[in-house]
This record gives structure tokens, C-alpha cells and sequence, in this order.
């Protein structure tokens, strides 16, 4: 019976209804958690000076108290949130430190918030489904249930929709690529691989292949009518490699397309007496338009991730020697592709304890060292620093994914 009680724990200024998701077993997790930020630790130590803890006397009940604290707004939500203009956040870091988390707390906080809201991964080991408990695979927008206003998931898997085209491509000489290709939105793309026997090349795929179908296949839902009601799109971008690629690519494109339509003036010029005796002139023009038209819809893409107003990548990392240093390294590419950063997560920092075993005493005074290392690096000191702690229990489904962004996003 007292488990039972323990399961109606409400967490009252977060106002956190997190019974769903409580087992016996993880509600006296989510217990501890809390119970670790109380007052008298926290003034020795807390890295997270804005929460404490208090319990009620013998009530089985446990209150969060938000206590006021000069850095309070330390994300800067409100600046996020405000404005129903569409924006774009990009969620990257080193495999594993938390991105997925990040980013569907994210999302179902801009829900809570009165956004129409749209979370996408791009990362071919999709985690969506896992992180939000609920099934989302099938490449198609899936309603989240649970936040307030509309959340819609789209989880693309590039690497599968790469097979499917080379598969399309052996067994139909062709025309199975241009009706996959234009279901992905590259129509125009296929005709010219078609042409120009790249179709060939994709048993040693161009760099990027992968995240051009990824965008290729977002920008097609969102350049829709019906989908212009989205006014927050949050990324859960793959490990850093799959992101600068499909950060780069659009220049890639730019640059390669650019150089197809110069080669093809060449040759049409020199052709298009011959072509026209043949009938073959309209169809080439058209076939450049529609190429023209691909290189102008990357271009859009590229600029898209560089607007400062309405695109910004947020760096999610752990106090590790290595995440820092990838997620320094990673700072450098962006600001290279002009890629806007404000925020770095540091997520999975150890709790204040008063009584750490040797074991958290080690790992506490490591985390340590990577904070100051991320305050001394020349990348990451000027971002915001937005420190998450590690809970003793997993983030899924939307309850707990509440919980986290109400500590995150801030
Ligand atoms: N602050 C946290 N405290 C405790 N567990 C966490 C925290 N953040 C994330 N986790 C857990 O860590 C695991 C990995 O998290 P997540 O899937 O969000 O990482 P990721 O960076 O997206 O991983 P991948 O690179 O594999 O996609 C999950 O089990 C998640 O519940």
C-alpha cells in the first residue's frame, strides 16, 4: 500500500503528473533523484543552485520547490518559444550523450507551449520510438500522444531509402528509380542520374546521399500547405560525422549540379542543331530546368541552416574529456559552415550527494575537470552552458520527457 501511495508522488511546482510512468520500482528512483537535491547539499554543492528539494512530512507526497536564483533562465526557453514564426533547432553530439532526450523534451515543451511541433531524426538508428514509447517508424508524420497542442514525429531512415533506390535501380533498368525518386522528392535528381549513369555510382554512393534524401524528404513535407502550421521543427540529428555531411551537402550539391549545368550548356550548344532535327531539344531543356530546379531548392536548404533567425543547432554533450573535445571539434565545422550555435547541453552530470562512494567521488571530480575544460575552450566558452542532471531512471514517453525539459529547458 505504501508503494501504491509512493506512485501518486506529485511534484507539484513542475506540476508533474509522472504516474503514468511510475512503477513501483522507478518512483522511488524518481524519489532519490529528487531527494538528492535537498537544501543543505545543495549549498554545499549543487551545480544546479536553481532546484531543491523539500519532502512533506510522513505524507507519501514529495515537492519540488523552484527556488529563485540569478541564473534561473539558464536555456533562455522564453527566447525559444516566443514568436510563431517557424524555427529550426538541430539537436548534435557525440553517439549516445543524450541527443534524442534533448530533443523530444524539446519538442513536447514547445507543444505544451501552444507550437504546432514536428520532431524529426535523420539518425539511421532511429531512437524516437523508444524515447516517446510509442511507435513512429514508417518514414511518415506520426501524432505523438500526450502534449498539449499537435506533435507530429517523422523518423526517415536515409540508409534503408538508399537500399530501396539501388534495389529500384537493378530491377528496373531505371524507371523504378525515377518513381522512387520522385516519391522522395528527387525526381528531378533521378532523371539527371538516369542521363548521366550515376544510378551506377551508387554502389560507392556519393558523400551525403543519405542526408540528401533525409532533407530532400522533410523539406517536401514542410514545402506543403497542409504542414505550414508547424511553427517548431526540432531535429535529432545523427552522431556528428552523418551531421557535418549533411550539413556540407548542400554546397556539395550546389557545387556538382553547378558544374552539370555548365558541362551540359557545352554540349547542348554544340548538339542542339543535331537534338533539334531529332526532337530532343525540348526534352533536354526541360530536364535542366528541372535540375536548375533541384540546385535552387538545396540552395534553400543551405541557407535554411545558416539563418541565424530562424535555424539554430544546439550542441548536446557529456562532461567527458572525449565528448568535449568532439563537441569543440564540432563547433569548429559549424562555425566554418556558418552554422549558428548558442547553447551546449552537458548532460548526464552527477547529482549532488553528500555521501559519494569512492566510485562517484572519481567520476564526480572528472566531470568536474570537463566543465572547466568546456569554460577554458576557445569553441565552447561563449555558448550557454545548460547543465542536465543524470536521473536514476530511463527518460521515455512524454511524462517523463515533461520532466526533463522542465529541467532543461529553462
Ligand atoms: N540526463 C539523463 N539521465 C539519465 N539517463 C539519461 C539522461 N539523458 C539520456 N539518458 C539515457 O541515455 C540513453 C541514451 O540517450 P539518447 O538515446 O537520448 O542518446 P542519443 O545521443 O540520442 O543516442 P544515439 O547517439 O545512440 O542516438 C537513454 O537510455 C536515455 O534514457
Amino acid at each position: 500500500m505504501e508503494k501504491t501511495a509512493a506512485l501518486n508522488a506529485s511534484f507539484t511546482s513542475y506540476s508533474l503528473s509522472f504516474n503514468k510512468i511510475l512503477t513501483p520500482k522507478n518512483s522511488m528512483a524518481a524519489v532519490s533523484f529528487l531527494a538528492s537535491f535537498s537544501p543543505r547539499i545543495h549549498s554545499l554543492s549543487s551545480p544546479f543552485p536553481s532546484l531543491s528539494i523539500k519532502p512533506k512530512r510522513p505524507t507519501n507526497t514529495f515537492q519540488v520547490r523552484s527556488v529563485a536564483a540569478p541564473t534561473e533562465d539558464v536555456a533562455g526557453f522564453d527566447d525559444m518559444v516566443s514568436g510563431k514564426q517557424r524555427k529550426y533547432y538541430m539537436l548534435g553530439g557525440k553517439g549516445g550523450v543524450g541527443k534524442t532526450s534533448c530533443a523530444a523534451s524539446l519538442a513536447v515543451k514547445f507543444a505544451n507551449n501552444g507550437h504546432h511541433t514536428l520532431v524529426v531524426s535523420t539518425d539511421p538508428a532511429h531512437s524516437l520510438s523508444d524515447s516517446f514509447a510509442q511507435d513512429l517508424t514508417g518514414g511518415m508524420l506520426v501524432p505523438v500522444e500526450g502534449p498539449d497542442f499537435p506533435l507530429f514525429a517523422l523518423e526517415i531512415n536515409p540508409e534503408k531509402a538508399r537500399e530501396e533506390f539501388r534495389d529500384a535501380a537493378k530491377n528496373n533498368g531505371g524507371t523504378g528509380v525515377k518513381d522512387f525518386m520522385d516519391g522522395m522528392g528527387l525526381g528531378m535528381l533521378a532523371e539527371q542520374l538516369g542521363e548521366l549513369k550515376l544510378g551506377e555510382l551508387l554502389d560507392t554512393p556519393p558523400p551525403g546521399l543519405d542526408e540528401a534524401i533525409a532533407i530532400s524528404k522533410v523539406m517536401q513535407f514542410l514545402d506543403s500547405p497542409q504542414y505550414s502550421k508547424f511553427t517548431r521543427i526540432v531535429f535529432d540529428t545523427a552522431p556528428t560525422g552523418h551531421t557535418l555531411r549533411l550539413l556540407s551537402l548542400p554546397d556539395f550539391l550546389d557545387a556538382s549540379i553547378g558544374k552539370i549545368l555548365k558541362l551540359r550548356e557545352k554540349i547542348a550548344s554544340a548538339t542542339s542543331a543535331i537534338k533539334s532535327v531529332f526532337g530532343q531539344e525540348e526534352t533536354r531543356q526541360n530536364a535542366a530546368d528541372k535540375l536548375e530546379q533541384l540546385r535552387e531548392r538545396m540552395v534553400k536548404v543551405r541557407d535554411l541552416f545558416r539563418d541565424t533567425d530562424s535555424t539554430e543547432f544546439v550542441i548536446v554533450t557529456i562532461p567527458t574529456v572525449m565528448a568535449v573535445s568532439e563537441s569543440s571539434r564540432l563547433r569548429a565545422s559549424l562555425s566554418k559552415e556558418n552554422v549558428p550555435v548558442r547553447r551546449l547541453i552537458v548532460n548526464q552530470i552527477l547529482p549532488p550527494s553528500a555521501f559519494d562512494c569512492k566510485f562517484c567521488a572519481v567520476k564526480r571530480k572528472d566531470q568536474m575537470r570537463a566543465l572547466d575544460m568546456i569554460r577554458n575552450d576557445p569553441e565552447l566558452s561563449s555558448l550557454k552552458l545548460i547543465q542536465s542532471p543524470l536521473v536514476d531512471m530511463e527518460i521515455r514517453g512524454v511524462p517523463a520527457l515533461k520532466f526533463m525539459g522542465d529541467f532543461v529547458w529553462k
